[in-house]
């Protein structure tokens, strides 16, 4: 594994493990991500994805040992819990299933007012309007059962937006949606790593590019996204590259098999395309000399 650069990076694992009663979950894993980058940590369901995650943004049970370290903006927190580290030591978070992340007994504009009570009513207005969320519309007014999977993540980004993190750590966020807004999550995030993030302490929009880490075990959606990519196996690192590389020369078996899966999906596609065509032009054929015989 070649060292890491960590002058430029936002976020530098170094020599991670995790362990829960002696079994080793996460084993010596490097990670680095730059300013404004979006790399995926991709891997297999079990691989040890969710915990690295949690071991990033402090939410990780107290009984995981944790060894290495975890350096957000230069700041060690490794094993610290969330609300130990000093604001720059945090990072944001999106998951999965977004009612972990909300309230579900409170209306989502007074989560909204609650969490962001630091931001002008100009931002928030901003923010929404960047997540396609109307500010001005009754959605607020509802609770997070009472909106739709992609709306509920669209608030989630905007909150973690405004949490002013310059770190946006999204561990399987499109997992649980449908295709159309899988792509619209997909194309704010990319929106989202182009934004200068915003300044926890600050009513204006500047500081560094927010970086993503986009966990996930779909190769698509990661190439769909990402500009590289870390693969992650039973715990450990095996392979990092730019995406396009990845998918072109994958080097761990892992990854081959990913990479082929993806392709035997492709082909199965494209012949079932063809065979509609073949069954169109067969239909069209008996439709025309059915009409021919009528006339
Ligand atoms: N709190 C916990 N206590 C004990 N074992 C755990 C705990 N959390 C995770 N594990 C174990 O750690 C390993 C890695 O889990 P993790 O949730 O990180 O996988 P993952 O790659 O995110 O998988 P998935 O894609 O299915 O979410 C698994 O074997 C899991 O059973």
């Amino acid at each position: 594994m070649q060292p890491i650069d960590s002058s430029r990076s936002i976020l530098t694992l170094d020599n991670l493990s995790i362990s829960i009663q002696g079994q080793t979950l996460v084993d010596s894993i490097h990670l680095s991500l730059s300013q404004g980058e979006r790399v995926c940590l991709l891997g297999a369901s079990g691989s040890g994805k969710s915990i690295t995650a949690q071991a990033i943004n402090g939410t990780l049970p107290p009984y995981c040992k944790v060894s290495g370290s975890i350096k957000v903006n230069g700041l060690d927190v490794a094993g610290q819990p969330v609300l130990a580290r000093p604001a720059d030591g945090r990072v944001a978070t999106i998951f999965q299933d977004t009612f972990s992340a909300l309230n579900p007994l409170m209306s989502v504009g007074k989560q909204l007012a609650l969490s962001t009570h630091n931001r002008s009513s100009h931002e928030l207005h901003d923010v929404l309007t960047q997540m396609h969320i109307d500010p001005t519309s009754d959605l607020l007014a509802r609770l997070p059962s009472e909106l739709s999977g992609g709306q509920r993540q669209r608030l989630c980004i905007a909150l973690a937006l405004l949490s002013g993190a310059n770190v946006l750590v999204a561990d399987e966020p499109t997992t649980a949606l449908d295709v159309l807004s899988q792509k619209q999550v997909i194309d704010l995030l990319k929106q989202c790593c182009g934004l200068q993030h915003l300044c926890a302490h600050d009513e204006h929009l500047h500081g560094s590019p927010l970086s993503l880490l986009f966990i996930t075990h779909d190769i698509n959606v990661a190439a769909a996204l990402c500009d590289r990519a870390i693969v992650i196996y039973q715990g450990k690192i095996v392979e990092q590259a730019p995406m396009q590389q990845l998918l072109k020369q994958p080097q761990h078996p892992y990854t081959q098999s990913l990479v082929q899966a993806v392709k035997s999906s492709r082909l199965t596609t494209q012949k079932n395309a063809q065979h509609t065509v073949e069954n169109q032009t067969w239909d069209t054929t008996v439709t025309t000399a059915a009409m021919r015989a009528q006339a």
